[in-house]
């Protein structure tokens, strides 16, 4: 299976294997937020029910519907200009809508079918402070792959939707600061993301704490992961990470640099 050609490169972004569909999972909704300082513990972490249901579904298939247009290699190349920035520790970045300058995003417009998506989550989640998203990074990940705790900035408004396609992962949360001043090694929450979850993350946990994925080839499921009983899993189990789990992390960059001549 292919990804979109990339601007100019004429690179092909090769993924081993198969992109699995899922045409009958469930499709599950977690939102983590902690306004008001509330403490983690109190995120807010439900299935997705009703027309949130079927918009999550919808975006799954629609997008299963792109990877599998682009699979043949024909649709992409006219109409998705991505740009492959990074090769970290194996894990393939791809990024679309543009390139983030330090004066703002010089903006490239979305792919057809991926601005629909965020139109989609836009409408059917308050992440993004009222005006959609511009800016939608694709991650993949093999198996042992991970991404290294990390904040996602000031850059962008602080609200993420990600889209979970292929394998499960879980991602870690790690307040800032723990309480007594240092960081603690051990995850604050931990969130299971089964193929077609849609995770929110909103302001405390954005602002507040780090997120990252731990390097390995199976997640052992302890008691900090919030929503092991909505995926039907219990503390102790073992899941492995079968097979390429790819993400789309869909955001608002703030800053939008519209005279791009201003640059020169
Ligand atoms: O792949 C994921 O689920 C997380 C990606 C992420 O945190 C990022 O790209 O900033
Ligand atoms: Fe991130």
């Amino acid at each position: 299976m292919r990804f979109p050609n990339t601007a100019g490169t004429g690179t092909l972004w090769t993924v081993r294997g198969t992109m699995p569909l899922y045409p009958t999972m469930f499709c599950q909704f977690v939102v983590i937020c902690c306004d008001n300082g509330d403490p983690l513990a109190n995120e807010l972490v439900c299935n997705c029910l009703g027309s949130l249901r079927s918009a999550c579904t919808y975006a799954c298939q629609l997008l299963e519907a792109s990877f599998c247009l682009l699979c043949d290699g024909t649709a992409c190349a006219a109409e998705s200009v991505a740009l492959v920035l990074c090769q970290l520790n194996g894990r393939r970045s791809q990024y679309h809508g543009g390139v983030i300058h330090r004066n703002g995003l010089l903006q490239v417009p979305l792919p057809n079918w991926l601005s629909v998506l965020a139109m989609r989550m836009h409408r059917e989640t308050s992440a993004f402070g009222g005006t959609p998203p511009n800016h939608v990074l694709v991650n993949a990940y093999m198996p042992g792959q991970g991404i290294l705790a990390h904040e996602d900035g000031p850059v962008y408004h602080p609200g993420v939707c990600i889209l979970s396609l292929g394998a499960s992962t879980v991602l870690n949360f790690w307040r800032k600061e723990a309480p007594g001043g240092s960081r603690s090694l051990d995850p604050e929450m931990s969130v299971l993301l089964m193929p077609r979850s849609l995770l929110v993350f909103l302001d405390d946990a954005y602002a507040d704490c780090l997120h990252g994925i731990d390097e390995v080839v199976e997640d052992r499921l302890d008691p900090s992961i919030c929503n092991l009983a909505v995926c039907g899993m219990e503390t102790g189990m073992r899941l492995p990470r079968v097979g390429e789990r790819v993400s789309l992390t869909v955001r608002r960059v703030k800053r939008v640099q519209r005279n791009l001549i201003k640059l020169a």
